[in-house]
């Protein structure tokens, strides 16, 4: 194709183009003006350079905490908050405390719906003319319930005394939930959430039904004191303080029936064969003047609904004097959708891979192994184009928890086929699932980056928060 025609079918070459007819003087004279217009034009273009440099500079640093529920996103951002925002963690403390009564009272609430429906017949039928037999503690009626191998569960007049003796925890838990501001149940958007289940709270289902979590919608009015949310209702911090007060003499007044209902055999098997586990005890938090420790506060549980942006100031360590704005999601699938608004202009992500739920399904989707789940979205974060500047470390998390499987026995090549027969070991299993994410981030990564991961359990206090990553400031 010759210039001539390329110059008359593009009207701004044709419009840039020399004059037919130019002189040497004036050819002379085009070109000098054209050089001074392209220096004003790179002088612009650089100072625009160093004015969205500075604004970057002076802008947070801009960090996304990724994985599914429960992979430990908001455990690790307490983490950074104990190490670096202690003031603040302080004055949270009181707040956590709720949350860790909360998770307590909400547990045994759900055991007492348990036993109820047991004690009514429940979903397993109970055997009619059999179910009420003479009582062998005088507290009234037994009941039997059979179990899976076709056993009676022996209920007694004591497990209704201790229905009874513990109901006040049901106002407990309404008033806690009140004032936390928590929307208990599912997620609006979740319609699989009814099997979902709080680790931090004392039951813990591994199947079948387990009891609703709890969230609330915002990152931080549920932390400040309940009188400076509402000050319009008038109630005063005396008021306040005085509803602290009750709450803790009613869990006080209850803890001896909540560790007989903790400690008892057909309880424990009524949970058994449901497929729930008992996690914590109620002993130390049931203590009129309990106060959480650290410990308590980074391992409380409370699912994150939507995005939530938290600010840190970084007065040690390699990131000393910058801030960071770190944004926790809400990792369930329903809630992914908006993670993506926030890719844009993120500096940095750290991605969540609990490894210890090789052997665990989805709470919201059944079908989905949670091993897989964390492979896809893994895959779905490295590949995205919009990330591909973009810092990454993975963060293999739980190993404490895989190290426990490991050694109840649980067989990681009973669930990962391929893992063949490797030793059930938890070295090689970790060596095994980092090979396989470091995999996916070589293939679908559009262009070739670092593959940072550290082995983590970020409910033991980590060490050092910033794993040799510093985020491009
Ligand atoms: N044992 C153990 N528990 C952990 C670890 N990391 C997190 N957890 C617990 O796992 C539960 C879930 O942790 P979160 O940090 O709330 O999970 P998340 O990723 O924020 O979950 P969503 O808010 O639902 O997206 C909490 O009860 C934590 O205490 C870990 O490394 N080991
Ligand atoms: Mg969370």
């Amino acid at each position: 194709m010759g210039v001539g025609r390329t110059v008359d079918e593009d009207p701004l070459s044709r419009l840039l183009a020399p004059p037919p007819n130019e002189s040497p003087e004036e050819r002379e004279i085009r070109l000098k003006l054209e050089a001074e217009a392209r220096l004003r034009s790179e002088r612009i273009d650089e100072q625009l350079r160093a004015e969205k440099a500075a604004l970057k500079k002076n802008r947070p640093v801009k960090v996304l905490l990724l994985g599914q529920s429960e992979s430990g996103k908001s455990t690790t951002l307490k983490n950074f908050q104990l190490a670096y925002c202690r003031d603040q963690w302080e004055a949270e403390r009181a707040s956590w405390r709720m949350v860790i009564q909360l998770n307590l009272i909400r547990g045994i609430n759900y055991i007492l719906d348990l036993l109820a429906e047991e004690l009514a017949g429940g979903p397993t039928p109970a055997l009619a003319g059999d179910s009420d037999i003479s009582d062998d503690d005088g507290a009234g009626p037994s009941a039997y319930a059979p179990n899976r191998a076709g056993s009676m569960l022996h209920f007694t007049g004591k497990h209704r005394l201790l229905k009874l003796r513990l109901a006040p925890l049901r106002t407990v838990q309404r008033d806690l939930e009140m004032r936390i501001g928590a929307q208990a149940g599912a997620d609006p958007s979740d319609v699989y959430d009814l099997l979902s289940s709080p680790p931090g709270s004392p039951v813990m289902g591994a199947s079948g039904r387990r009891p609703q979590e709890f969230f609330v919608r915002s990152a931080t009015s549920w932390k400040q004191p309940a009188h400076m949310r509402s000050p319009s209702e008038g109630q005063g911090a005396r008021y306040q303080d005085a509803q602290v007060r009750e709450t803790a003499d009613i869990i006080a007044g209850c803890a001896e029936d909540m560790k007989a209902i903790w400690e008892d055999q057909t309880v424990r098997e009524m949970l058994g064969r449901k497929g729930i586990r008992m996690e914590t005890t109620p002993g130390l938090i049931a203590v009129r003047d309990y106060q959480p420790t650290d410990d308590d506060v980074v391992r409380a549980r409370l699912r994150t609904l939507g995005v939530q942006e938290h600010r840190i100031r970084f007065d040690k360590g390699p990131a000393a004097g910058s801030e960071w704005c770190i944004y926790d999601v809400g990792g369930s699938r329903t809630q992914r959708i908006a993670w993506y608004p926030y890719f844009d202009d993120c500096d940095a992500i750290i991605f969540l891979a609990p490894v210890s739920c090789f052997d665990e399904r989805l709470a919201e989707d059944r079908r989905i192994n949670r091993l897989e789940d964390s492979y896809m979205l893994w895959k779905a974060v490295v590949s995205s184009k919009l990330l591909a500047k973009t810092s990454i470390i993975l963060f293999l998390n739980k190993r404490d928890l895989l190290e426990q499987k490991l050694r109840s026995g649980v067989r990681v090549r009973d669930h990962v086929h391929s893992y063949g027969d490797r030793p059930n070991e938890v070295e090689h299993a970790l060596k095994y699932f980092q090979q396989h994410f470091r995999d996916i981030l070589r293939k679908h990564s559009p262009e070739p980056r670092p593959f940072r991961s550290h082995i983590t359990s970020v409910v033991v206090r980590m060490v050092s928060l910033h794993m040799g990553f510093v985020p491009p400031c």
